[in-house]
């Protein structure tokens, strides 16, 4: 595995690659470190997909809000290093600060309307930060696939409408949600959780459960739903929600009707102590059977 940190040698060694194979192609995994299996599950996907895998590793600036954890954020470069090499990654992309925002760097990626909502809505300016740096990403390596977790939903939505609206040409591949046994979301930050949080945390993925059960035994209107979730989440003493919404999966605006569209995603965030922690499920329904 090759150790690159300047975007520049990044996209020389991409743009070499491309020229050599043109029939060949680059497969991309953009992630923060802390690795786990949940970001094995991408790289896996992308070697199987693709014929090189570039992963990148950046704690990126932009996306943290001032009161937010970018400082404490977990850095586990080392072992990070040993687990892509043993999945077989070509690249490992791993630039600075000051390496990815070059002095004097300003222009911003904003996907207004739908960057707003959910997590955009808890955590102001935070999609403008991860659609800027994705671009970038894009740009440097230029990949035909780009891997990411449906975990991160209201993410997966911005950045599909970000390359819609900015002609980029590649596919973006979202890969499910990787679990532990006890069905908690894979997740960085779960390294913050004491033994106790980390048994409250369970809420989300059991409120998620919840509401698939009741619309898998037939329920269809959404108050009833709802209010499925909003109990299930209410059983944490620990758990300070911070979201819990019906949306539309691909504009993430609240669905307003009385019953359950085809398709609706089910997105819920909340707080055990100073972690901040998400999940989500998709419900379908296949209308023919209504
Ligand atoms: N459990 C998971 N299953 C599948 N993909 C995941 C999982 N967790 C994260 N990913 C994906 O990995 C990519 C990089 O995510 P990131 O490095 O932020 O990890 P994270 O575990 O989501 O961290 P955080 O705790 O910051 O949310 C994203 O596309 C994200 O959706
Ligand atoms: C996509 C991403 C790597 C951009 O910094 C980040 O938001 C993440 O890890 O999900
Ligand atoms: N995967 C989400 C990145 C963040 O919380 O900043």
């Amino acid at each position: 595995m090759q150790i690159v940190s300047s975007p520049l040698e990044m996209r020389a060694a991409c743009k070499a690659y491309q020229r050599a194979k043109e029939q060949e192609t680059i497969g991309l995994v953009p992630t923060m470190g802390a690795l786990h299996e949940g970001h094995l599950s991408l790289v896996r996907a992308s070697r199987q997909r693709c014929d090189r895998t570039v992963v990148s590793i950046f704690v990126n600036p932009l996306q943290f809000g001032p009161t937010e954890d970018l400082a404490r954020y977990p850095r586990t470069f080392e072992q990070d290093c040993r687990m892509l090499e043993e999945e077989g990654v070509d690249f490992l992309f791993a630039p600075s600060p000051e390496e990815m925002y070059s002095p004097g760097s300003e222009t911003i990626v904003d996907v207004p309307v739908t960057g707003g909502r959910l997590d955009g809505a808890s955590r102001p300016g935070h999609f403008r930060g991860v659609a800027t740096v994705v671009a970038k990403l894009f740009n440097i390596v230029q990949p035909d696939c780009a891997f990411f977790g449906e975990k991160d939903a209201a993410q997966v939505a911005v950045l599909r409408k970000m390359v819609r609206d900015l002609n980029f040409d590649l596919n973006l591949i979202v890969c499910p949600t990787v679990r532990e046994a006890s069905e908690l979301a894979m997740s960085s930050r779960n390294r913050y959780l004491n033994e106790q949080e980390r048994v409250e945390a369970k809420t989300l993925s059991r409120s998620l459960r919840a509401v698939a059960d009741v619309v898998r035994q037939g329920e269809r209107r959404l108050p009833v739903i709802r209010e499925t979730l909003r109990e299930t989440l209410a059983h944490s003493s620990l758990l300070k929600v911070d979201y819990a919404d019906l949306v539309d999966p691909e504009t993430l605006a609240a669905v307003e009707e009385d019953k359950l569209p085809a398709e609706t995603l089910v997105a819920v965030a909340g707080w055990i102590g100073t972690t901040r922690l998400i999940d989500n499920c998709t419900l379908r329904i296949d209308g023919a059977n209504e």
